[in-house]
């Protein structure tokens, strides 16, 4: 006999909308019901549900069950039950090969930092070569992720993932095998295509299959991948700079183990349950559902799925996005969705993490390689704090983690752009100009200080330090062929760059470098637990499923927009307003993320996919108002043998 048909099978479920319903099931006799207030116990979390029912204001329902130290009893056996049954060992693994897109997105964007500096030095990379090839990827990730919610819809999460680690697959081998930089950024586009598949459908396939109460842990995990695969890419970057040759072809291919390894995974691992009842395979789904729920009952969660599948399906005529524009709640969603990646991404992450090399050669370290390698520290520290994050988002919940993140963003944008603006009050002066016929025509002998003279791109400083003391210190052009020296003079060689001579591009010698790096460490603290991973998160759990591609479709395209925009605009937005000027503006927007979180972002922890919809319901802006409903929960026990059964047309995919 299974589990399910004992008859002391206790399940422990979170209170819905479905309260009343299952309170009619069981006065019919064919279950009994134990409602009652929470405790604390694990289920708790999950019950968050009946706030979003419209049940918040109710008093918890009397218990029905005859004595008290009955009730007592089969409680605490429920309660053991469902800590048993709870969380299966097939999620875990479900969510871990999924969460492999998550490394690989991370190992792509991070990777290439590293592989530039070798690239340029093989293949001859003129700057816009280099920038091609950053950002190719990144526009190319744009476009598949909204073309993405086309394809999830028709073809479902798993191909999709299936999709994803085959084009990273391909675009791994093309890259590692490139005979020039034609073929590179070919590879890099394909890569790139990988990367808005997985972006938007690995979270919505999380979400979908994780019980609530795990939910934001699970995918949240994948933004745990994500900084993972940062990390790994600067710690393989750091190894493979010290090969002569080819290192970039070993930093580059290594992608297509992971994506190997995912793709392999998926052809066993099963489609999502909701994406199945949506297309009318409902017993897969069932049987899908029985296998991810480990031996819990799983008819309340399929027949809530069912239900609003079929509220959804006389929901209107049109394309997915109009119907989503034009319905307020999935408007409201939407904007919130994706009104949250685009602060992720002003916030200036990238910039900051593309930046740390040079804020490390700022506080003074000058070896390149050493630089390469502390970098790998920034990469290292996002990762650990998307870890706090992961055990924060049930604990604290979504709103608080990504209110109390994007205040200390913003704050730290600010110390970070006081560092910057200290160093460049206290710029040090070109105290020699030296005599070179092409000295003529160069911009560069105009500046009397490091700070004018390193943000102009053509120009970097040249200085001999004794002790703390700068000596004979100079604006010269950049080498056009490698930033790493100048075009002529004591810096343009590194055998004359002796006796203490050195060269300085994109930053200035100060002593507030302190300041700087501290910023790092308070933006990089703050960030990675909150605006890193709650955006991908939230946006997998805020559309009704008929939106749900879609929306996160829109919402991964918004953040990789705004990923290239940004780290396109960095540099010349230094140069127009100085380095501080920058991270003033990117504080001032994180600010402006703040009043917009605050006043758009409803909670949405513990509560079922199928419930989240009713959030959304109230006026734009005043859905923050629902945090104060999460004190009264309530957590529904319902004690029952399993009572599995075929519903009348449930056979349409009988195999
Ligand atoms: O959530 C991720 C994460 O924070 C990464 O570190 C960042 O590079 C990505 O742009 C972002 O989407």
């Amino acid at each position: 006999m299974s589990r399910k048909q004992v008859d002391h099978d206790y399940t422990l479920r979170s209170m819905s909308s479905l309260m009343g319903e299952r309170w009619r099931k069981a006065s019919d006799g064919g279950e009994r019901s134990l409602i009652r207030a929470p405790s604390g116990g694990q289920g708790a979390s999950s019950s968050a549900a009946a706030a979003a029912a419209g049940t918040a204001g109710a008093p918890a329902a009397p218990a029905t069950s005859s004595t008290t130290s009955t009730t007592g009893e089969l409680e605490r056996a429920a309660r053991k039950q469902f800590q048993q049954d709870a969380t299966p060992g097939f999620v875990y693994l479900l969510a871990a090969f999924s969460a492999l897109g998550g490394f690989l997105f991370g190992y792509d964007t991070g990777v290439i930092s590293g592989a530039m500096l070798p690239l340029k030095r093989e293949l001859d990379l003129s700057a816009l070569w280099q920038e091609l090839l950053i950002s190719s990827t990144v526009a190319a990730a744009a476009l598949s992720a909204l073309l993405g919610g086309l394809l999830n819809g028709l073809l479902g999460r798993r191909v999709c993932i299936l999709l994803a680690s085959f084009f990273f697959a391909a675009g791994g081998v093309v890259l590692s095998a490139a005979p020039g930089k034609e073929v590179l950024l070919a590879g890099r586009l394909v890569v790139g295509v990988g990367l808005g598949i997985a972006s938007m459908t690995v979270p919505v396939y999380i979400a979908e299959a994780s019980p609530p109460h795990l939910r934001g842990q699970l995918v949240t995990v994948n933004t745990l991948f994500i900084t993972g695969g940062q990390f790994t890419a600067s710690l393989v970057d750091g190894a493979f700079s010290y090969l002569q040759h080819g290192g970039w072809r070993y930093m580059l291919g290594l992608s297509v183990l992971p994506a190997v390894l995912q793709f392999i995974g998926f052809l066993f691992l099963p489609e999502s349950p909701r994406w199945l009842i949506q297309r009318g395979l409902t017993q897969k789904a069932r049987r899908v559902l029985s296998q991810i729920r480990g031996n819990q009952n799983i008819d309340e969660e399929y027949d809530s799925i069912k239900n609003s599948i079929d509220e959804e399906d006389s929901g209107g005529d049109g394309p997915v996005i109009w119907r989503m524009l034009t319905y307020p709640p999935t408007r409201r969603a939407l904007l919130v969705g994706c009104g949250l990646q685009m602060f992720q991404q002003l916030s200036g992450i990238n910039t900051v993490m593309y930046y740390t090399a040079t804020i490390l050669q700022m506080s003074g370290v000058r070896d390149d390689r050493l630089a390469i390698w502390l970098a790998g520290l920034t990469t290292l520290t996002n990762f650990l704090f998307t870890l706090l994050g992961v055990w924060l988002v049930e604990r604290v919940g979504r709103r608080k983690l990504t209110l109390g993140s994007i205040i200390g963003t913003c704050l730290s944008l600010s110390l970070l752009a006081i560092g910057f603006l200290m160093s460049a009050q206290h710029s040090p002066p070109v105290t020699f100009h030296p005599l070179d016929p092409s000295m003529a025509n160069s911009t560069c002998s105009k500046y009397q200080l490091c700070e004018p003279c390193m943000l102009d791109p053509g120009c970097g400083f040249c200085y001999r330090e004794n002790g703390s003391a700068l000596l004979t210190s100079s604006c010269v052009p950049v080498n056009k062929a490698s930033s790493e020296h100048a075009a002529w003079g004591r810096c343009s060689n590194s055998s004359l760059m002796r006796d203490q001579t050195y060269w300085a591009y994109n930053y200035c010698p100060t002593s507030y470098s302190w300041l700087v790096l501290l910023g790092l460490v308070f933006y990089l603290a703050s960030f990675a637990p909150g605006m890193g991973p709650m955006p991908w998160t939230i946006n997998s759990e805020i559309y009704p499923l008929w939106a749900r591609s879609t929306g996160n479709a829109c919402a991964a395209g918004v953040n990789w927009t705004f990923n290239v925009l940004v780290s396109l605009t960095f540099l010349h937005l230094a140069q127009y307003f100085t380095y501080y000027g920058a991270f003033f503006l990117y504080s001032s927007l994180a600010l402006l993320g703040f009043v917009f979180i605050y006043g758009c972002l409803p909670e949405t922890k513990g509560r079922r996919l199928e419930e989240i919809e009713a959030l959304f319901e109230t006026q734009l802006c005043s859905c923050g108002a629902s945090d104060s409903d999460e004190g009264r929960q309530v957590e529904y026990i319902r004690v029952k043998g399993s009572n599995y059964h075929l519903s009348d047309n449930d056979a349409s995919d009988v195999d």
